[in-house]
């Protein structure tokens, strides 16, 4: 696990050294916008248009920031005109990495990962170079490129989703809306808290270095999973009975949970599975059509465990668990 520094590639952990043992996430760096006629979005500049087949996407298939965008690629029916790459699980001392013969010391190839059709670059962070040969930041995923300009349109998953959610429209006739006017305000403040004590909460407290730290993003977690218990005890989604942006984003941290962050980020109050609600609510998103098929427990396994050599230092990946999440969930019945 590494970083770029002006331009140079360092293989380094995250510092929690100033933070009192606090994981502070980096914000993304490249966030421009598609947009349907080109025009400049929220930030960054004009000239990304929509256009069938000229973005390409770059995911981890374990990462749930990239899984978010997977999952509106499928929604929106975007398979056929945004191209994806699945990187290597195993991120270690070059970071992320593509299939092929130059994989790091003891990474290892993982059925599904793929070579980079653009470049045939090894590791992820020689695309970055490609677009700012001076970049300094972490080198994440999900990256969306553009084949036109050979740059990083964004590399935030955030507003990845919202491009993919309308920019395309026009070309797929696809005009399902997960992020509709009349429950924006909504959606906007379910996504804050759910962003700071789910998504990023498990990583927060898995990645603490101080026991009050940890301790910290362990309670606002299970705080907001008991109070997001409650809620979907009365609608069958997070905003009633429309199924938003705000369901996926959660989505793609609560069927982790039990596989990976309970143990290995040690968030162990509870199981997902012992919350009836949640539990049942993720079974419904995964059965919506598409969206299994972007669920992928070997690449989601084999990234934390066999990565993060600080927290698991003998990178043994557990077998467990056994969970079924195509069971029958029943959540039809709180339609109203
Ligand atoms: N804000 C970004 C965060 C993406 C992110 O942190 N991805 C992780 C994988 S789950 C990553 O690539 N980490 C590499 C690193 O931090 O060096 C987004 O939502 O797109």
């Amino acid at each position: 696990m590494g970083l770029l520094q002006q331009g140079r590639w360092v293989d380094q952990w995250y510092d929690t050294d100033n933070t009192g043992g606090e994981f502070l996430r980096e914000d993304a760096r490249f966030r421009h916008w598609v947009t349907t006629d080109g025009g400049a979005g929220p930030s960054g500049h004009s000239g990304f248009k929509a256009e069938a087949n000229r973005y390409h996407l770059f995911v981890s298939l374990a990462c749930p920031w990239a899984h978010r965008t997977l999952i509106f690629r499928a929604l929106k029916d975007l398979q056929a005109i945004i191209p994806v790459t699945v990187v290597e699980p195993h991120m270690l001392e070059n970071g992320w990495e593509f299939a092929g013969a130059h994989q790091s010391q003891s990474a290892h190839h993982i059925a599904g990962a793929e070579a980079d059709p653009l470049f045939g670059s090894d590791y992820l962070y020689q695309l970055y170079l490609r677009a700012a040969p001076d970049y300094s930041g972490r080198v994440t995923v999900p990256v969306l490129w553009d084949t036109k300009t050979n740059t990083i349109v964004s590399n935030e998953s955030a507003d990845i989703i919202r491009m993919f959610n309308s920019a395309f429209n026009g070309l797929t006739g696809n005009t399902l809306d997960f992020y509709p006017k009349a429950l924006r305000t909504e959606i906007d403040s379910l996504n804050s808290r759910i962003y700071r004590d789910i998504n990023n909460g498990v990583y927060r407290a898995g990645f603490a270095t101080s026991q009050q730290a940890y301790e910290q993003a362990f309670d606002q977690l299970f705080s907001t999973l008991d109070w997001l218990e409650q809620r979907l005890a009365q609608h069958r989604y997070l905003t009633g009975n429309q199924l938003t942006e705000a369901d996926w984003r959660l989505f793609t941290t609560l069927i982790r949970f039990d596989a990976v962050y309970f143990g290995h980020f040690k968030t162990n109050r509870q199981r997902l599975q012992d919350y009836p609600q949640l539990s049942a609510y993720v079974r419904d998103l995964y059965q919506y059509p598409g969206i299994a098929e972007t669920v992928n427990f070997e690449h989601i396994k084999q990234h934390y465990y066999y990565s993060h050599g600080e927290i698991n230092p003998t990178r043994i990946v557990p077998k467990g668990p056994l969970q079924d999440f195509s069971l029958p969930h029943q959540r039809h019945r709180l339609e109203s």
